[in-house]
């Protein structure tokens, strides 16, 4: 009888936050009484159907030995890459070594520190019978519009917004086919955004499992309070 498959996570934390700007990368910003990147990891370490977590990391990090989990048994460190999927590319290399072909892996951004254990316990739910991959995502309250750069940014068009979602992560699809998809789209030369981007030049269409809209990204200034009040709200809440 063939083997449950496993669940693991890769979590992408090479990025240098340039959006956000100042000295240190984003994801090591206090956060909470911890760092984000504390959450954005606790969430899987704590989870006990996660197999392990692959954390990739700039080879220039000076950060990670001073984070909570930094000599976690758990956490298999890796050299991140020039670009997010790089370093997504990185981990599942290493993963390879002792994960199967057919393990489910849920990739998350150590930027995103409000990923709540309801949100994975329903992503991972999903992959039950789930035949390509699914993605946290929240469909879109603004309305749309695209602008040619030649124009300068005055509308082109206003899109239809009831077909727009806006993706999120855990992103999780399977470790062999997103090895494989992600080696395609590096191959052809296709700048991707985020995992589930390569599983669709598969031809493949993964599922949009509504998330909640708090799991947001800490990219600019802004985003670093709302994320901590997000926060609060959970633990209030008890969601986390
Ligand atoms: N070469 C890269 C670039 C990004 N990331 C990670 O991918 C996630 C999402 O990327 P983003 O929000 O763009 O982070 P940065 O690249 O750091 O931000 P910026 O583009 O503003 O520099 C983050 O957790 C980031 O650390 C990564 O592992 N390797
Ligand atoms: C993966 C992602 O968080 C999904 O929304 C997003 O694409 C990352 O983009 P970034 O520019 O690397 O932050």
């Amino acid at each position: 009888m063939s083997q449950q498959p496993r669940y693991w996570a890769v979590i992408p934390a090479a990025g240098a936050g340039r959006r956000f700007g100042g000295p240190v990368p984003k994801q090591y910003l206090a956060f909470a009484g911890r760092q984000v990147i504390d959450y954005s990891l606790a969430v899987f370490i704590d989870h006990p159907r996660i197999a392990g977590c692959v954390l990739a990391l700039s080879p220039e990090d000076e950060w990670w030995r001073e984070t909570a989990y930094a000599a976690h048994p758990a956490v298999q460190r890796v050299a991140g890459g020039a670009e997010r999927s790089d370093s997504v590319a990185h981990a599942l290399e290493a993963l390879a070594e002792r994960a199967a072909e057919d393990d489910w892996v849920l990739v998350h951004d150590a930027a995103r520190p409000c990923l709540t254990r309801l949100d994975l316990d329903r992503l991972l739910e999903a992959l039950r019978d789930e035949p390509v991959g699914a993605l946290l995502a929240v469909p879109l309250h603004d309305t749309v519009k695209t602008a040619e750069d030649a124009l300068g940014p005055r509308v082109e068009h206003t899109l239809p917004r009831q077909q727009l979602w806006r993706a999120y992560t855990p992103q999780a699809f399977r470790l062999g086919q997103l090895r494989q998809a992600l080696l395609q789209c590096r191959t052809e030369g296709l700048a991707i955004t985020d995992d589930a981007s390569a599983i669709e030049q598969l031809g493949l269409r993964p599922l949009l499992l509504e998330g909640r809209a708090d799991n947001i990204k800490i990219t600019r200034p802004e985003d670093l309070p709302l994320a901590r009040f997000f926060l609060e709200q959970q633990q209030e809440q008890q969601l986390r």
